[in-house]
């Protein structure tokens, strides 16, 4: 059996190796991109995907090794550490309301986390994602540039999926930007969204394009309701892994990533979705797009959902 510290190859740690976990296990192996450490409270259940993911390599044809694990020791080398440990939610509930409970969990796994990779760059998707991440960063002791989170890129890909759909074309023509936080609030922007380079704003109606904005903002939910028991995993899985993949292969790639707000956007000391580029430092750039009003106000909007959960966490668990 391959031991957690024996590896010279690149090695992400993924804490939470439930549904969005183990789905990322398995994508970053199989991308050939990573040895993977899986880790998670449960004994037994990580080691078991990981070997079974081991299984697999033979078919899939891939030399990485997958180390299940419920011991922070074993994150030693890291590279990069994604955060998946939480309660997803279930119908009806808002992603804001699982802060009770994941701010505990969060907490304590970057702390332990941290102690035995502080080279990492840290990827958090626990949701409610903006706070969580914001809560990481603090308690992690590291520099913003290290500490990102993932949901642009997933809600950016729901907005590719729905104009795909709606005008019966092929997604890889499509790039589309989703700002702000990740809730009810966040911010598709029709402007930055093409089609092989021309606007959407070019190719439907306002009525069309505010239909698919509304099922963007509300894709995840859309999800939890049909699934009943859990949220998306798949879209969110591939998500982080475009993201560790621009990090891992030093990309400088732009994607929209929640990351650390220090009077851009007229926001300050705040993480919220934003056009970032990511390489192997982190995010090594903050794109300021030249926004118009109404969409600064609705980032400020957003924003005010964030700043609202941020105050929930100091009060529940504190920064320190
Ligand atoms: N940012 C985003 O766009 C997305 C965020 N999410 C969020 O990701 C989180 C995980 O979702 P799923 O994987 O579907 O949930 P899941 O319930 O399948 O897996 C969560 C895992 O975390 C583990 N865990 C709990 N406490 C832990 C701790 N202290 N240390 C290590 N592991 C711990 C659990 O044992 C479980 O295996 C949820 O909060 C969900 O809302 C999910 C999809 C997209
Ligand atoms: O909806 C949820 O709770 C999970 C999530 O963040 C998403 O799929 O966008």
């Amino acid at each position: 059996m391959v031991k957690a510290n024996q590896s010279i190859n690149p090695r992400v740690g993924v804490i939470g190796a439930g549904k969005v976990g183990s789905t990322l296990a398995q994508r970053i192996a199989e991308k050939d991109l990573a040895d993977v450490v899986l880790l998670d409270v449960i004994e037994g259940m990580p080691q078991g995907i990981a070997l079974d993911l081991m299984e697999a390599r033979g078919v899939e044809h891939h030399d990485r090794q997958l180390i299940g694990s419920n011991n922070y020791a074993d994150l030693v080398g890291c590279n990069i550490v994604v955060i998946t440990a939480g309660k997803p939610r279930t119908p009806g509930m808002s992603r804001e309301e699982l802060i009770e409970i994941n701010a505990k969990i969060v907490k304590s796994a970057v702390k332990e986390a941290v102690k035995h990779c502080p080279e990492a760059i840290f990827i958090l998707v626990t949701n409610p994602l903006d706070v969580m991440t914001y809560l990481a960063w603090k308690v992690s002791g590291l520099d913003p540039s290290r500490v990102m989170g993932m949901a642009g890129v997933l809600d950016s890909a729901r907005f590719e999926t729905f104009i795909s759909l709606e005008l019966g074309c092929s997604i890889a023509d499509i790039q589309t930007l989703v700002l702000g936080g990740h809730g009810d609030l966040m911010v598709p922007l029709p402007r930055f969204s093409t089609v092989r380079g021309i606007p959407i704003t070019e190719l439907m109606e306002t009525e069309t394009i505010d239909r698919l904005v509304d099922r963007t903002r509300k894709g995840g939910a859309e999800i939890v309701q049909l699934m009943k028991t859990g949220s998306a995993y798949y879209a969110p899985a591939s998500s982080v892994c475009l993201m560790v993949e621009a990090v891992l292969h030093n990309q400088s790639r732009f994607m929209p990533v929640a990351g650390y707000l220090q009077g851009q956007y007229g926001l300050n000391d705040i993480y919220m979705g934003v056009p970032c580029k990511l390489g192997y430092k982190g995010i090594e750039q903050i794109l300021e797009l030249p926004l118009e009003k109404s969409e600064i106000a609705a980032l400020r909007e957003s924003a005010e959902v964030v700043r609202k959960g941020l105050e929930m966490v100091e009060s529940l668990v504190g920064f320190d």
